[in-house]
């Protein structure tokens, strides 16, 4: 059987770049096209070149239209608007979406729901396997612990991030909801700032730090009076999500459509 072709969105980006290095560098998978948005300086180019090296006879089009037809996947970290739009070209195509993007309105998760009915998507706001494993532990600790126990989630990223709370934040924030048996919505506290009053029993809060080069940390604080338990995930290498989404868009092909998540393609 033919490998599956894989589109990459966003290939100019950190997270496209590491995509197009991991897609390459597997022998089960095949690099067929790579969209850029319109006045990117690499639309026109060759691939290969544009990312400082031999040519690989894969021109970065603007055009989704044309490369998603060629696809039997589409892994897409890029952003919400984009990957509604990319959604329904996909579903057309009748092929796997990966969906690493994050920051999505309810609107955009109701636009994606509709794109599932064609075909499989897949998305997670971190595709690591030690974040979705983290996720499990969050689950538990939270159901174990008491409401005496409060629930804080501290995450830390690069300057360059547009969205906060990160999406790997707001899965441990429901995972812990989760396993107090709520929705996050039901749990989460806006953003703290000013005169707050005291904490509410048990609320979930967050909290977010930029700065720098840092590739994404997340603790989940459990505190309560004389103790804190702290759950931590450090990625030190981007390498780690594109070998998720890899996984993904391989572990889809057989799949109808819906909506599917990492603990899903990981078995957890
Ligand atoms: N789920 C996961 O495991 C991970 C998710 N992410 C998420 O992936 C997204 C991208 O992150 P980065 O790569 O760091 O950002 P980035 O800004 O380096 O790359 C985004 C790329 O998407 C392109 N893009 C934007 N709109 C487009 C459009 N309409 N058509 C084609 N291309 C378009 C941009 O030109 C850019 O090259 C963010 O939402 C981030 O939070 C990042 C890392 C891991
Ligand atoms: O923007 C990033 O870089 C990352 N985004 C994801 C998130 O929002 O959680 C995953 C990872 O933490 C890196």
């Amino acid at each position: 059987m033919e490998k599956p072709g894989i589109v990459i969105t966003g290939a100019s980006g950190r997270m496209g770049q590491m995509l197009v290095r991991t897609v390459l560098g597997s022998d089960q998978a095949r690099l067929v096209g790579a969209i850029e948005r319109e006045g990117n300086p690499w639309v026109g180019r060759d691939l290969g070149e544009a990312m400082g090296g031999a040519a690989l006879g894969i021109t970065v089009t603007d055009d989704p239209v044309e490369a998603i037809a060629k696809a039997q996947a589409v892994i897409d970290f890029t952003a919400p608007a984009a990957t509604v739009a990319f959604a329904e070209l996909t579903a057309q195509a009748r092929a796997v979406h990966v969906i690493g993007t994050t920051g999505f309105e309810p609107a955009h998760l109701d636009k994606l729901k509709a794109a599932a009915r064609h075909a499989p998507i897949i998305r997670a706001g971190n595709m690591s396997l030690g974040v979705n494993l983290l996720v499990g532990l969050t689950r538990k600790v939270a159901a174990a612990l008491g409401e005496d126990w409060d629930i804080e989630v501290v995450e830390a990223h690069h300057n360059r991030k547009v969205d906060a709370p990160s999406g790997t934040a707001l899965m441990l924030g429901e995972a812990a909801a989760a396993g107090r048996g709520h929705s996050l919505d039901e749990l989460r506290t806006p953003a703290r700032e000013g005169i707050t009053g005291a904490r509410a029993p048990g609320s979930i809060g967050f909290s977010a730090i930029r700065g720098g080069d840092i590739v994404g940390e997340h603790d989940v604080i459990f505190a309560t009076a004389g103790e804190r338990v702290v759950l931590r995930h450090v990625a030190t290498d981007r390498a780690i999500f594109a070998r998720g989404a890899l996984r993904a868009a391989l572990w889809g092909q057989d799949k109808g459509p819906g909506e599917y998540d990492m603990a899903d393609v990981l078995g957890l």
